[in-house]
């Protein structure tokens, strides 16, 4: 079995809330609401890959901060998915490649249908959010 590759996804906070984001494809994943992010290139770090990631989907300039949660497993055990907190520098983040984007207070973090895998993470966003 191959290592599993990086996943990266930036919880934007404005205030207490975060930006949650709902895919758009493949089809087994779209309507699912993820963290804006994506695959760590070999050449990149994690950080430049959410810098990256979130120009590319939402036209926006971060700041990248600390991490939310532990390494999560996800895809079938082809991802470790990291979250990290993150500002917004630049932009008003807008849908690139998201079929919708929303942001959500900590007690509306289980109002939308998450990935699968990103459980733990918005359990873990929410006690730092509320904390
Ligand atoms: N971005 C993101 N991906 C997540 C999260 N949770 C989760 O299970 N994933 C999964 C979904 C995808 O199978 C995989 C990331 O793929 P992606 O399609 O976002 O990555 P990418 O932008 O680099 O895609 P590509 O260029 O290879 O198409 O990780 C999350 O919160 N954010």
């Amino acid at each position: 079995m191959n290592e599993p590759r990086i996943v990266v996804g930036a919880a934007i906070r404005d205030g207490r809330r975060v930006l949650a984001a709902a895919r758009a494809y493949p089809p087994e994943l779209a309507g699912l609401w993820e963290f804006p992010g994506g695959k760590v290139e070999p050449d990149e770090t994690e950080t430049e890959a959410l810098v990256r990631e979130c120009r590319e989907e939402l036209g926006v300039a971060i700041s990248v901060g600390d991490r939310v949660g532990g390494d999560l497993s996800t895809g079938n055990g082809r991802y470790l998915l990291r979250v990290y907190f993150a500002e917004l520098l630049e932009g008003e983040p807008h849908t690139k490649e998201h079929a919708e984007l929303r942001w959500l207070a900590p007690d509306e973090l289980d109002s939308v249908p998450w990935l699968p895998g990103n459980r733990p993470a918005v359990d873990a966003l929410r006690d730092l959010l509320n904390a």
